[in-house]
């Protein structure tokens, strides 16, 4: 196969960021995404509808003059504070399309998070009622708890009573890194489902740290070992629709994560679709790849598919090294390299 024919696909879980950086991540977005998920987790973070307005519309702002546009679809970021009204309002809102779960300390810009999980649940009662989706960060923060380990022990202690307690809340766990997290999912009742990104299916933590450690695979939940990188290429390559794409490709200056403390966020916005279709291509699962990629995320969210189509050529497409970013710069995933795949945008 020289070329692949799909549906326009959609990115259900992204970081666009604000400020100079908008600009610069929606284009990337821009070249075929459909439709996005943005993420909230901006400083300070999108608390209120009124906040997620405001964002969409600096998207927006940000995508004029481009040769096409992608549909920002917003979520509000929970905190101890969130109220059922906000979520009420949410609902009723065009903008707004689901709601963000960090644990306090879990990630990037997560500070504002959730302290007590379970001082939330009249929240969730409420989100199942309105039926909006909650989006889940799913690490737990204890500090006696490995980070290889994180994952796995959040679904056994926070996400199972979740799904078992609210028996209608749809509930994705976002950017999954385990079988741990393959197993759950794929055995859940209705309404649950998991994003995987790119970077999860390419690398595993031996790609991270054999040989010197390379910050810019670093990234939250980390990468763990091949088995597990295993067990999201069987998930993401199954046709199984509780997976669906989402890159959560997170831009971070190259001064940041080239540090003595350096931030989490693989960034590859710039070709995503290109880097999912070499891994469906090692399984030969390409004919899948539109499943993943154009389908089971709509259906989901209760969405339609895009009704136009992207074609994927192979072919070298040239990643640069880095990228300009105003004064700054970002490396891109396999910046310097090239890659087999190429989206021919119309
Ligand atoms: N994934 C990451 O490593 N980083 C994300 C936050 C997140 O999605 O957890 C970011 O915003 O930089
Ligand atoms: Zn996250
Ligand atoms: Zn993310």
């Amino acid at each position: 196969m020289d070329s692949i024919t799909l549906r326009r696909p959609d990115d259900w879980h992204v970081h666009l960021r604000d400020g100079d950086m908008l600009r610069h991540t929606c284009a990337d977005m821009a070249r075929y995404m459909g439709r996005a998920i943005v993420m909230p987790n901006l400083t300070p973070p999108v608390t209120t509808v009124a906040a997620a307005e405001a964002y969409r519309a600096r998207i927006v702002d940000a995508m004029a003059g481009l040769p096409r546009q992608f549909e920002p679809l917003m979520t509000l970021y929970l905190t101890d504070n969130t109220s059922a009204d906000e979520i009420r309002r949410a609902a009723e809102s065009d903008c707004v399309h689901a709601v963000k779960l960090y644990p306090a300390g879990a990630t990037t810009n997560s500070a504002a998070g959730v302290n007590a999980l379970e001082s939330l649940y009249p929240i969730l009662e409420v989100m199942q009622e309105v039926d909006l989706p909650l989006l889940v960060h799913g690490e737990v923060t204890d500090p006696e708890i490995d980070i290889f380990d994180r994952e796995a022990i959040f679904i056994e202690r926070h996400l199972a009573p979740i799904v078992a307690r609210f028996d209608a809340l749809r509930v994705v766990l976002e950017h999954i890194t385990t079988g741990d997290a393959v197993h759950f999912v794929a055995g859940a009742r209705a309404g649950v489902a998991a994003t995987i990104t790119a970077h999860h299916l390419l690398l595993n933590r031996n790609d991270l740290l054999v040989g010197g450690v390379k910050p810019h695979y670093y990234c939250l939940p980390v990468l763990k070992r091949q088995r597990h990188q295993e067990a999201l290429i069987a998930a993401a390559t199954s046709a199984d629709p509780r997976f669906f794409l989402g890159t959560d490709s997170a831009p971070h200056t190259r001064g940041s994560k080239e540090s003595s403390c350096g931030c989490a966020g693989v960034y590859t916005a710039h070709a995503s679709l290109e880097l999912y279709a070499e891994v469906f291509e090692a399984q030969n699962a390409l004919p899948a790849l539109e499943l993943f990629a154009s389908l089971h995320g709509p259906a989901f969210y209760g969405l339609p598919a895009n009704d136009d189509t992207v074609t994927l050529e192979r072919g070298d497409m040239p990643v640069p090294e880095e990228r300009a970013l105003g004064e700054e710069t970002l490396v891109p995933l396999r910046g310097g390299e090239s890659l087999r795949w190429r989206v021919v945008t119309s």
